[in-house]
């Protein structure tokens, strides 16, 4: 019961039976959106809150892209940093803190404990996804670890201590399109903006309880041209 209580009140329990409820293409469009909105929302956050990690993903587009152009879908593939801090916002603040349902469809033992076939399971993603064990430094914003010591682990549902998406059949079945919209988007606003924060106290990060986990304080932002004024137009 542990790794549930967290999230266990009943808002969050009434929110995710409504989306059990909901027909195929409301839940396509409810979970395209919202999840692509706050993961964008997430890493900003965490790069305003780490000054040094915003000029390193600042520069890497300067040395991709140029300040000449605007940055493009295929540019995305070659900004390794870039996908780094998404993958990273993704593993502090995953959109969907708790997975789908699951019931076991057999009788099972699982660590000691005997599970009846027809227990009904939630994952608590967020809390898997800052264990200890497995994350040096679980609570710290290190894009860095994504390029060296767990370079190899995705967010594609085959490793199971990053699961933004889910996994399995049920896995989210807009991975690509998410990820693609997070980091173009992204990229997009820090190719052509410098961005700082309106005073000098940290982004609150509290966050919301709900089926998607959205930022408690609005997050606002100062924005500044940084590419020559034709590139605009
Ligand atoms: C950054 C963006 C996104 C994140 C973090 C995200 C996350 C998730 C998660 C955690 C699940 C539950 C998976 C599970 O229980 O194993 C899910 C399910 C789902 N997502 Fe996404 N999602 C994103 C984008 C999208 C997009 C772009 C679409 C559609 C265009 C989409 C459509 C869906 C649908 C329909 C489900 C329900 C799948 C099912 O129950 O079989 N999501 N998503």
């Amino acid at each position: 019961m542990d790794i549930l209580l967290p999230y266990l009140n009943s808002i969050v329990l009434t929110a995710i039976l409504l989306f059990c409820m909901l027909s195929a293409k409301e839940s396509l469009i409810i979970g395209g959106t919202d999840t692509i909105t706050v993961t964008i929302i997430w890493a900003l956050s965490l790069l305003l809150n780490n000054p040094e990690a915003l000029k390193n993903a600042q520069e890497e587009l300067d040395v991709h892209v140029g300040k000449d152009r605007l940055v493009n879908e295929s540019d995305t593939e070659r900004l390794a940093y870039l996908q780094a801090c998404v993958k990273e916002a993704l593993r502090l603040y995953p959109a969907g803190p708790l997975s789908g349902f699951r019931e076991f469809s057999a009788d099972c033992t699982i660590g000691g404990y005997c599970v009846p076939a027809g227990t009904r399971l939630i994952l608590n993603t967020h809390k898997i996804q800052r264990d200890p064990r497995v994350w040096p430094d679980p609570s710290e914003f290190k894009p860095e670890r994504f390029l060296g010591s767990h370079k190899s682990v995705d967010v594609k549902g085959q490793h199971f201590e990053l699961l933004p998406f889910g996994a399995g059949r049920r896995a989210c079945p807009g991975t690509a399109l998410g990820l693609q919209m997070s980091r173009l988007v992204l990229a997009s606003l820090l190719q052509a903006f410098e961005i700082s924060p309106p005073s000098n106290e940290p982004i609150d990060m509290t966050a919301t309880a709900g089926l998607t986990s959205s930022p408690a304080t609005p997050l606002q932002v100062l924005v500044k041209p940084r590419l020559p004024a034709s590139v605009y137009e």
